[in-house]
């Protein structure tokens, strides 16, 4: 369960956001919508420990009863929050088949290489296994990183602007992917600006332009 409770990111005298606060159970997705600008990603970035809040709290635990603040080089967090923020973490001499390979096996999947097949073949990238990251387009870039967040274990999903690039079969697939992860109990945090999807996956909805 993830809990976010009087958050408060400043830069300088800028207030990104304050008091927010929201829970998302397992199970549940929790969709952060608003103009450019109005701190999603911020918030998202504070959710997954790549920045942190000048106020409140955010705690997340595989069981609610065990919700600990957020640390993202604890391995509990790390084995537990699978985050695609960017498409740009790749190794630009591993394959795209080797990069899902990879990542199963660091997390400690048994069977990387079938695992890396399954989700090659979900996210429409089986034609393009053997290609560089750096010779795949935009929307091939993007079903790769998230592809990253689904060859492993995890019990929540965050995921900013996950339509990016994506094709109108590409969105469709995000759609029904999230709401599978919800119904195999994992909770998911996106931010997005793809109403369809919103519509389709969230559970609760957040208006970031009420933030300030
Ligand atoms: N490191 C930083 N220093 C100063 N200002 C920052 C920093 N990071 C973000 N901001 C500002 O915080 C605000 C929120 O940015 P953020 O990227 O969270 O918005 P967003 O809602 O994700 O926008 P978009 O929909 O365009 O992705 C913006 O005004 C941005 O310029």
């Amino acid at each position: 369960m993830l809990h976010v409770s009087d958050a408060c990111r400043r830069f300088g005298a800028f207030t990104v956001f304050s008091d927010v606060g929201f829970d998302v159970l397992p199970g549940e997705a929790c969709a952060l919508v608003g103009s450019n600008g109005s701190g999603k990603s911020t918030l998202l970035r504070c959710i997954v420990g790549a920045d942190r809040l000048d106020d409140g709290t955010i705690t997340f635990g595989v069981e609610p009863c065990a919700a600990e603040p957020v640390d993202e080089s604890a391995p509990t967090f790390r084995a537990a929050v699978a985050s695609v923020l960017d498409d740009h973490a790749v190794f630009p001499h591993l394959s795209v088949r080797e990069h899902l390979e990879l990542i199963a096996s660091a997390h400690g999947v048994h069977h990387s290489s079938s695992a890396a097949g399954t989700v090659l073949d979900a996210i429409g990238l089986t034609g393009a296994a053997d290609q560089l990251p750096g010779t795949l387009s935009s929307g091939q870039r993007r079903r790769l990183a998230l592809g990253s967040a689904f060859v492993r274990p995890r019990s929540m999903v965050v995921l900013d602007e996950p339509e990016q690039h994506l094709d109108a079969k590409g969105r469709r697939w995000l759609a029904d992917t999230l709401v599978a992860e919800k119904a195999a109990g994992v909770s998911v945090v996106l931010a997005s600006h793809d109403e369809a999807l919103v519509a389709a996956v969230a559970d609760q909805r957040i208006d970031a332009d009420a933030w300030r």
